[in-house]
């Protein structure tokens, strides 16, 4: 049996070595032909220059996918019953070859296929087959990689007749070798062991709204970033010039995930969490929780719709404006005149300011145009035509019309609302003064997540900013547009027309091709473009969504094309959801699938247990996943006094260390606690210790409940739990989050009682 084991890891070894050959040929054509673009040198018209960067960008792109793979290239090897195969006209795979299934699809120069991709329809048996339903498979093997040789197999055999073979290997099971895994930090791919509930919505059809509702760990965020993967494979023809949008809770989450789509090959997606969604704008999140429960209502819109309203004044009595001398009247009249017609439009209020400005810079040249000729008496025939430009560049008429009609930014709207109250009781009669008092804010103020929705909002309602009294900047930015545009279509021509060279197939000439668009359309454009139109949006921690922020993601998926993640359990947030119905009907009606993950990857059952105890003990309804694991150790609680705390935690953070041998170790503290808390720890072990996800080189992460969310440890040691319940802005919601962030090991210290069923 050894014997057998050691000549399949060879034969196997040998297979993979010539993929990573082929690998390595394609890397070094790309390289080779980077430089060859490059050499050209920065000479010749600006379209030639635009067309060698296009080339260049190109050929980045693809020696970065290229590299991108290198890990674990290849996963999976199928093998396949004569009559279960899905064969695609003109595959040269038949069912004695066995397909390989691995990051990205490889042919050899003779256009054979090495290895599919595993996004392709031929590899979806690879993650759905089972013994009841094997879909052909007579055997499905893991490999597991260690560089790039085969350290490792493991065997699924569906098909009986094949088990007297004697080639068939089981170990521990590639999914817990896994699981076992130290953690880094950063998130990294299931793509070798996916199963098959996940499976699922990961190849689940475009159109339409899918929830993904599950419990914590049972890989929604993982599920979420394949899907990101699989559509952009699948529907890359419809996407590539519209894009994926992912949105996360957070920049420490969005560096967390960051790494996932680029090993799957896939660079042209645009990310963001909550609060860079506004160009331009980062936001910081919003502490006050009331403050982030009535920006978060939909009844906002109205408040922003209303702030813009009335930022068009009227004049209470007539004005005099003096024009190179001459005196010239402004009445109320013609003020309301020229906002009625302006509002007629019905342009955004900064274009449609442009109407207000003509009509009044027009009467008023007209009266200085009657005035000049009474002084002048009625035979004068001097040209008169400059009359406009010079009532529009006089002092008074500019401050007399910005008084009435001020050119606004987005940003200057939103600040000054909750900076001025007498603008806010304007905009916002519905609140009670207390609501108002607490939206009141410094002028100054940085913008804050729940800012991000108003501030879009305010966008679509202002429109461009370009002030006819300042001279235009239109025509030098709509040429600017306009060169963009050529310099795009042009690129594709030239594609299209070049072929594209040494990659294996039309089919992945075509999608490369696709990639680099998405990446010059969709992901650089989009992110600059506040009114482009994703093709899909993922949402990942969905639940903790204001209405507000649904507004704003609707808007920038008007096809509702969309994959929403979360636990409606897990909810924190002042303006979330507690259920998935009442969170989307307002924009989604009925019209979504909801579909649900059951068992948890994450936590090992002991801990897993516990946190379900003490989240319905204190009546949070949640649904409660299989854990895969039992794992090794229950929770460890140690009680010290109140003045022992810091103590008590680094004494905790020894042991702990020692446990997780190099493993992410994440102390959970209450807010209050964190600066005191980091600090002792750092002064013991310095560079070491981090926040949010951890750096590099820091195993030791310090940071609050809320800020854990959606990470993972090897390690979590928490301080004091019943405080993160009690906390002004927590709940036992986090509680749970914090207990079930470790792959392994939580060590509980406090001072306080335990909340309930923390112990068993
Ligand atoms: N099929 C799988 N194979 C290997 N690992 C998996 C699989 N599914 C999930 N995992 C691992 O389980 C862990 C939890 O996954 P993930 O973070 O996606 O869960 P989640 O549901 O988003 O969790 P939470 O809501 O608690 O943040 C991750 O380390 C992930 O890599």
């Amino acid at each position: 049996m050894t014997d057998t084991i050691e000549a399949d890891l060879l034969a196997e070894s040998e297979y993979v070595g010539r993929l990573y050959a082929r690998l390595d040929e394609l890397r070094a054509e790309k390289l080779e032909q980077l430089e060859r673009t490059r050499a050209q040198g920065a000479v010749g018209t600006f379209q030639n220059m635009s067309e060698r960067d296009s080339f260049a960008t190109l050929y980045e792109d693809r020696i970065a996918q290229l590299d991108a793979v290198e890990d674990r290239l290849v996963f999976g090897r199928l093998d396949m019953a004569a009559n279960g195969r899905q064969q695609q006209p003109g595959d040269a795979d038949s069912a004695a070859t066995p397909r390989y299934i691995g990051r990205i699809g490889l042919s050899d120069e003779d256009l054979n296929r090495l290895m599919i991709d595993w996004r392709a329809s031929e590899a979806a048996p690879f993650y759905q087959a089972t013994a009841l339903n094997p879909r052909g498979v007579r055997r499905r093997r893991h490999l597991m990689l260690k560089g790039r040789s085969v350290a490792g197999i493991e065997d699924d055999v569906l098909d009986e007749t094949w088990l007297d073979e004697g080639h068939t290997h089981h170990g521990e099971g590639a999914l817990m070798a896994a699981l076992r895994e130290k953690r880094t930090g950063r998130m990294g791919d299931i793509v070798g062991t996916i199963q098959a509930e996940q499976d699922a919505i990961i190849r689940a059809q475009l159109p339409g709204a899918v929830v993904v509702q599950g419990g914590p760990g049972t890989g929604k965020t993982a599920v979420a970033l394949h899907r990101a993967a699989f559509l952009l494979y699948e529907y890359r023809d419809r996407l590539k010039n519209a894009g994926v949008l992912i949105v996360g809770p957070s920049n420490s989450f969005m560096r967390y995930i960051e790494r996932v789509l680029p090993s799957l090959g896939e660079t042209g997606v645009v990310m963001s969490s909550v609060g860079d969604l506004y160009h331009g704008i980062h936001a910081v999140p919003e502490a006050n929780r009331t403050v982030a429960r009535l920006k978060g209502q939909l009844s906002m819109a109205k408040v922003i719709a209303n702030a813009v309203r009335n930022r068009q004044r009227l004049i209470p009595e007539d004005r005099t404006l003096v024009v190179e001398g001459t005196r010239l009247v402004l009445t109320p009249k013609m003020v309301k005149n020229a906002r009625e017609r302006a509002r007629h439009t019905r342009k955004p209020y900064n274009e449609a300011r442009e109407t207000f400005v003509k009509v009044l810079v027009g009467e008023l040249a007209e009266q200085l145009r009657r005035k000049l000729e009474e002084s002048a008496g009625q035979s004068s025939t001097t040209d008169r035509s400059y009359l406009p430009q010079e009532v529009r560049e006089s002092h008074d008429v500019r401050v007399a019309l910005n008084l009435c009609w001020m050119p606004m930014t987005p940003q200057q709207l939103v600040a000054e609302l909750f900076a001025t109250p007498h603008l806010l009781a304007a905009a916002a009669p519905h609140l009670a003064e207390h609501e108002r008092d607490a939206l009141y804010r410094r002028a100054g103020s940085p913008f804050t997540e729940a800012d991000v929705p108003l501030l879009d909002e305010a966008a679509g309602l202002l429109g461009d900013f370009a002030d006819p009294l300042e001279g235009s900047r239109t025509a030098q930015y709509e040429a600017d547009v306009e060169n963009a545009k050529a310099a795009l279509r042009n690129m594709h021509t030239m594609l299209e027309n070049a072929g594209i060279d040494g990659v294996v197939t039309a089919e992945q000439v075509a999608g490369v091709n696709q990639e680099t668009a998405v990446r010059l359309t969709a992901a650089e454009r989009a992110v600059a473009d506040r009114t482009w139109a994703y093709g899909h949006i993922v949402v990942d921690e969905a639940q903790e969504l204001s209405p507000m922020q649904w507004r704003l993601l609707i808007r920038r998926c008007p096809m509702k094309s969309f994959t929403i993640v979360g636990d409606i359990a897990q909810t924190s947030a002042a303006s979330g959801a507690s259920s998935w119905s009442q969170a989307l009907e307002p924009f989604f009606g009925d019209r979504f699938e909801l579909e649900e993950l059951t068992v948890n990857y994450r936590t090992p059952a002991q801990i897993a247990d516990a946190a379900v105890r003490v989240a319905q003990a204190a009546g949070l309804r949640i649904t409660t996943p299989q854990a895969v694991r039992e794992g090794d150790w229950p929770p460890v609680l140690t009680r010290t006094t109140a003045d022992g705390v810091q103590e008590a935690v680094l004494a905790a953070l020894r042991e702990e260390l020692e446990y997780s041998a190099g493993g992410l170790q994440a102390i959970i503290v209450p807010q209050q606690d964190l600066a005191r808390i980091r600090a002792a720890v750092e002064q013991v072990y310095g560079d070491r210790v981090g926040s949010g996800s951890g750096g590099l080189s820091q195993d030791i992460v310090v940071i609050t409940a809320r800020e854990s969310k959606g990470l993972e440890f090897d390690g979590v040691l928490i301080l004091e739990p019943a405080e993160l319940v009690d906390e002004v802005d927590g709940g036992v919601g986090d509680l749970y989050v914090a207990m079930t962030r470790t792959t392994q090991r939580l060590h509980v210290v406090h001072a306080r009682e335990l909340p309930e069923g923390m112990e068993a």
